[in-house]
């Protein structure tokens, strides 16, 4: 699957969104180094700090069938330019190895981008 299929994917999983309380619809989907694709979406609560972003609900997916290696990640949302991950989902993301952050908005902008260049200096197991 190329990047613009993964956006297509992430697009879909974007309606999904569960997010009455800021409105701000989210889609990601991965891609995993077996073929699979797993989608996610922003899943808010009542209690805010309980949100899951879609990049982390993508990612868990995967995992939780499973899946350890992840090639990419695409997320999509409506911004103004390419969406970034949050500082939550770096790190997660960073978990995983996952090196290939595809960046994009509802108009068609596409930012892709390395782990290494949005999470520097990244706390790891390496540090344990
Ligand atoms: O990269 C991002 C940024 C924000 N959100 C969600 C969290 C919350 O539901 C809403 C507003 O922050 O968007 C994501 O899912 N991913
Ligand atoms: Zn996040």
């Amino acid at each position: 699957m190329n990047d613009k299929e993964l956006i297509e994917v992430a697009r879909k999983y974007r309606e999904f969104s569960y997010s009455p309380y800021s409105n701000f619809k989210v889609g990601a989907a991965v891609l995993t180094k077996k073929g699979n694709v797993y989608g996610g979406c922003n899943v808010e609560n009542s209690s805010y700090p309980l949100t899951n972003c879609a990049e982390r609900t993508a990612i868990f997916k995967a995992v939780s069938e499973g899946e350890r290696e992840i090639e990419a990640i695409a997320l999509i949302a409506d911004t103004e330019g390419p969406c970034s991950p949050c500082g939550a989902c770096r790190q997660v993301m960073g978990e995983f190895h996952i090196n290939r952050i595809i960046m994009a908005n509802l108009k068609g902008d596409v930012k892709v981008v390395t782990l290494e260049e949005v999470l520097p200096f990244a706390f790891t197991e390496k540090d344990l």
